[in-house]
């Protein structure tokens, strides 16, 4: 028997469509064990207790991959991420799965090697990468083989996430995009996306909100999100940069003053009593395996 446990990730960064996502202390952990046949899942939400489980799904393409037959396999999900809220659930049913797999066989994939397999199953890397390797990360895909960048998040910083009661889906949230942009606006984005890193990384306040104003999907997604533009207007009553966390629902918060990212809590609490509004920080590591009652260092 062993767990694995993968951090809640949020895609985007606003600026970064399909390209940067950020690992944050949210998760889900799935503990694998042997099973007479067949899967058994147990734990999570009822719906997803079948062999259509992402996670089973994702456990059968890693024995794939490995060449291996599939085992049976019970899992027993304890999921602190909602599902279809731009916080990445699918991205760590997928990393879990595929973890899950490798462990299964003796660990022969490196960390590369599943998210290449990760992005194939999710169809983009922004979320499996940080869900992968923890921190900021920023992802392209050349010939279907990622390149990854990690980037250090200064220490400066603090995340707040404010989690609606109603769910996006990813493909609802896709559909709403245009299909092309002009030059001009491909420039403005890519401007915007390298600087955003870079403020992330050095910590620079002023670099940040001017970087944090995105044109490809706000623009596109806000209307999908009912309560978007009074937390954005909170945000910038407190000079908070807000952006949409992945596809949506949920909206990520940014400052650099902890005490005004409270007061930004305490009010969007205010605002949405029944919304989930919480304060988060960085995770380090991305997924993590854990066997008995020790962690393992791969
Ligand atoms: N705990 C879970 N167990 C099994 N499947 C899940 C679980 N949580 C989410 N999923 C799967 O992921 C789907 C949601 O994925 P979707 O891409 O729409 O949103 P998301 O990954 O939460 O958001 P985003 O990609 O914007 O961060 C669900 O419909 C379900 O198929
Ligand atoms: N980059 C993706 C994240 C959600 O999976 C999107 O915005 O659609």
């Amino acid at each position: 028997m062993f767990k694995i446990t993968v951090p809640a990730t949020s895609a985007n960064l606003g600026v970064g469509y399909d390209v940067m996502g950020l690992a944050l202390s949210m998760s889900m952990t799935v503990t694998f064990s042997a099973h007479a046949s067949g899967v058994l899942i147990t734990g999570g939400d009822p719906r997803f207790q079948n062999a259509d489980n992402l996670i089973y799904q994702a456990f059968v393409r890693g024995c794939e991959a490995l060449d291996q037959p599939v085992p049976g396999v019970h899992l027993d999900v304890a999921c602190e991420i909602p599902a279809a809220r731009g916080l990445g659930s699918s991205a760590a049913c997928i990393v879990a799965g595929l973890a899950g797999a490798n462990r299964w066989f003796g660990q022969p994939l490196e960390r590369l090697d599943l998210l290449r397999l990760a992005t194939a199953m999710e169809g983009h890397p922004d979320n499996v990468a940080p869900a992968i390797f923890g921190q900021l990360a920023a992802t392209i895909m050349v010939d279907a083989e990622p390149v990854v960048a990690h980037y250090q998040v200064h220490s400066s910083w603090h995340f707040a996430v404010v989690i609606p009661d109603t769910p996006l889906s990813t493909a609802e949230a896709r559909a709403v995009l245009p299909t092309q942009m002009s030059y001009a606006q491909a420039s403005y984005q890519m401007g915007h996306c390298t600087l955003a890193c870079t403020a992330l990384e050095r910590g620079d306040k002023a670099m940040l909100q001017a970087a944090l104003q995105d044109k490809m999907q706000e623009p596109y997604r806000a209307k999908l999100i009912a309560g978007f533009a009074d937390v954005k207007a909170l945000g910038a009553t407190l000079n908070i940069p807000v952006v949409i966390s992945g596809a949506g629902s949920t909206m990520l918060a940014i400052s650099a003053d902890a005490k005004r990212l409270q007061r930004f809590v305490t009010q969007a609490r205010i605002q949405h009593p029944h919304w989930q509004v919480q304060v988060l920080t960085i995770d380090q590591q991305g997924f993590q395996v854990q066997e008995a009652s020790r962690a393992i260092a791969e």
